[in-house]
This record gives structure tokens, sequence and C-alpha cells, in this order.
């Protein structure tokens, strides 16, 4: 069985007046490394505290580890680990008193379980007499993934975990989580940086707390219906708007130091020699246009066009 099954879960706040999740499925298999992707507000943290029994749905069921989150919610509480994207730790506990505090809510000990922690724990031991809300957002981070750890979770759940960390800091984490992974421990992570979304095995694609899909990154980035091309100028808002009112053009969107587009029809080399004519036209100069791979962001921007 897996080891995380949401049934068509629904959630609504203020009497039902926001729909922050609806009627969402899927399921994370043990030891996998699942994302959850999607921008703010799209619903993440409603699914993560519904699943670590901080809140009831208002519909389906969900269970985590074998146990549904309703009935079973304070065995689920010894099994699962949980590190919410508001940081929680103790502000003024220090590092070591943080971690010490959680291994005996749980009814454990550091030492226990310090092998499943070394690792990480050694980047911020030089700091353990710190305190934890004068840490930099990267070294919180990893003081918050060991008391998220240290009563030895069989299924971790992570929300947001980089939001607000450094570059390097972001990919040491997902190095950890990795290792993690390799332990057997069943993750579930969400991200609003689609970049991080190719790091994960499966990830489901969440907007408005609806899933857009499920699937692994490359199938995902597989699925993109169109060829894609990638196009610069030397006035990039104007050729943005440019572009979007030809009638050949499918999409355009800004991305990176590109904009990123599809043809309506055929994307033959006529079609894009009249693109380039058409641009020169409006005096766009230094044009520089080429084939590229979709991303899973163009993939989201796509499956939201087609669901509007
Ligand atoms: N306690 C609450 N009362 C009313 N509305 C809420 C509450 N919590 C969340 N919402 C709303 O529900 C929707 C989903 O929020 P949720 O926090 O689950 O999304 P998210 O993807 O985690 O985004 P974020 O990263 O901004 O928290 C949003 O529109 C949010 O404003």
């Amino acid at each position: 069985m897996a080891d995380v099954v949401l049934n068509h879960i629904s959630k609504t706040y203020n009497k039902g007046e926001v729909k922050a999740v609806t009627d969402v499925s899927f399921e994370v298999e043990k030891g996998e490394l699942f994302g959850l992707i999607g921008p703010d507000g799209a619903g993440k943290t409603s699914i993560f505290r519904v699943l670590t029994t901080l809140l009831l749905p208002d519909a389906g069921s969900a269970s985590v580890n074998g146990l549904d989150v309703v009935k079973d919610w304070k065995a689920i509480r010894q099994r699962v680990g949980y590190m919410p994207g508001k940081f929680s730790l103790y502000q003024d506990l220090t590092v070591e008193e943080n971690l010490n505090f959680f291994a005996t809510v749980f009814n454990t000990s550091v030492a226990e379980n310090y092998d499943l922690i070394k690792d990480i724990y050694v980047q911020i031991e030089p700091f353990k007499d710190r305190r934890a809300g004068k840490l930099s957002g990267g070294m919180k981070q990893k003081l918050a993934l060991c008391c998220a750890l240290i009563h030895r979770p069989k299924v971790l759940f992570l929300d947001e975990p980089t939001t607000g960390v450094d570059t390097v800091s972001r990919k040491e984490f997902w190095e950890m989580l990795k290792r993690l992974k390799e332990q057997g421990i069943t993750i579930l992570v969400s991200t609003p940086y689609m970049d991080e979304a190719t790091l994960c095995e499966r990830i489901a694609l969440i907007q408005d707390g609806k899933i857009l899909s499920i699937d692994t990154p490359a199938q995902v980035v597989a699925q993109f219906p169109k060829n894609l091309y990638a196009i610069k100028s030397e006035r990039m808002s104007q050729l943005l708007r440019d572009i979007r009112h030809l009638d050949y053009i499918d999409s355009c969107n800004s991305f990176g130091e590109y904009h990123h587009i599809t043809f309506r029809d055929d994307d033959d080399y006529e079609i894009q020699k009249k693109l380039i004519a058409d641009l020169n036209g409006k005096n766009h100069a230094y044009i520089e246009f080429k084939a590229t791979p979709a991303t899973i962001e163009d993939c989201f921007i796509k499956l939201l066009d087609q669901h509007e």
C-alpha cells in the first residue's frame, strides 16, 4: 500500500467561501520523493495540514503509513516528521536546546537517533550554542529538518523548505533529501520553485486547490504538446506585446532572458521567417530565435491555459 493516500480531499475556509483544496487525489509510494509544485495560495499547506492531522478535511479521506488521518491522528503524529513552511523552531532556544526539546516531546533522545541526522547536524554543530532566531536562513532550515527527523519518522512532510534560502543552501538541501530517501523515508515536499520539480521522482502540479497533472518530471515535460521556441531582442517588453498580437502565435511568455513561444498551427521554416520579418517590420533589432526544450514551468503555464 502507498505510504500517503489522498482520496478526493476537499478543504474550504470561511464557511465554504474560500475553496483551498478541491477534490484532490494522489498517492505517494513508500520510499518515494514526491513533489507538490505550485505557486503561493495553491493549497499546498492545507494539504500538508490535513495529512499531518492538524486540519480536518471537509470531504474525502486520506491515510498516512496505512493510518487514517481522522481516526488514527494520534498514531500518525508519532510516525511523521513535519517541517512547516513558516519557521517552526523556538527562536529563544539554542540549536542544541531546540533539538533536545523535539527529541523529548517524542519520548526519545538525540543520541538514539543521531545516525539519521548526523550528516545534517555536523553542518550546524559549530553553532550549537547560538539561539535559533540568530541563525541564517540555510542554518534554520537545517535545524528544522533535524528537529523533524529526530524521532525517526516513516514519512517526512516538508512544506516549502527552500523558500527564502540561498541557491547554494537550496542545492545542499536537495542533496540531503536524496540521502534521506536512500534510508527508506517517504518524502512529500512542496515548492513554488519549478526548477526543483526535476529533483523529485514524481510531481503533482497544483493551482487554485486543483491538481493539473501528476507524473514523473520527464513525462510531464514529454507531454508538452507543441514545439517550443525562445526569442529575444533589444526591447523585450515591446517584443512580448508585439508577438502576442500576431494571429499565428499560440502563446508567448517571459522566461528568464528570453520569451518562450509556440505557433498556432504549423511552425515550419516559412512561418518562422515570417515572424522574424514581421518583427523587423516593427523595428525589433538583434533578434535571436532558436528552438528550446520545454521545462516544467512551460508545462505548468500550458496546463493553466488549458484549464481556463
Ligand atoms: N485559515 C485560513 N482561513 C482562510 N483562508 C485560508 C486559510 N488558510 C489558507 N487560506 C486560503 O486558502 C488558499 C490555499 O492556501 P494554502 O496556504 O493551503 O496554499 P499554499 O499553496 O500553501 O500557499 P502559501 O505558500 O501561500 O501558504 C489560499 O487562498 C489561502 O489564502
